[in-house]
């Protein structure tokens, strides 16, 4: 699985851990496989805008360079707008890891948000193990996910 990660100057240092978990969690993908990781940035806790780095992700998803995407500003909330404005982008800001598998299972979502002012380190490290192992589950759901995709066009 090949994940894009991208923070603003609030969502920064949580970033930074969301890495190493990451590279923890290589071949406990939902397939057993390894994990590709790319940083889009921010890389300081110096101020940016976080719809440039909600963007980079979503674009990088939605253009299939990359299977998932997770973005990280303060509280999450600016930088998943910004990145379910890309269409196909389905991202869910998650604060627990039962969203975080409900956003895979029924909604398909293919980018996590967290809030680096409002998540510990270790809460997101569950998150982030939720949002990388589960699938979505199809069946019912898929037809809502065709419905979501109709408001795009
Ligand atoms: O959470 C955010 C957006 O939802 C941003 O990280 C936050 O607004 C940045 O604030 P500041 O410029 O005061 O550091």
């Amino acid at each position: 699985m090949r994940i894009a990660i991208a923070s603003d100057h609030g969502g920064f240092r949580l970033k930074e851990e969301v890495k190493g978990f990451l590279q923890g969690l290589q071949n406990a993908d939902a397939d057993g496989g390894s994990l590709e990781i790319i940083d889009l940035g921010t890389d300081s806790e110096q101020s940016v805008d976080y719809p440039d780095y909600g963007e980079k992700v979503a674009r990088a998803v939605a253009a299939g360079d990359y299977d998932r995407g997770i973005v990280v500003c303060g509280t999450g909330i600016g930088i998943s707008i910004a990145a379910n404005k890309i269409a196909g982008i389905r991202a869910a800001l998650c604060h627990e890891p039962y969203s975080a598998r409900m956003a895979r299972e029924h909604n398909d979502a293919n980018v996590l948000a967290l809030g680096g002012r409002v998540t510990g380190p270790e809460l997101a490290r569950e998150i982030v193990q939720a949002f990388v192992t589960t699938e979505f589950a199809g069946g019912r759901h898929a037809k809502r996910l065709d419905k979501i995709a109709a408001l795009e066009r």
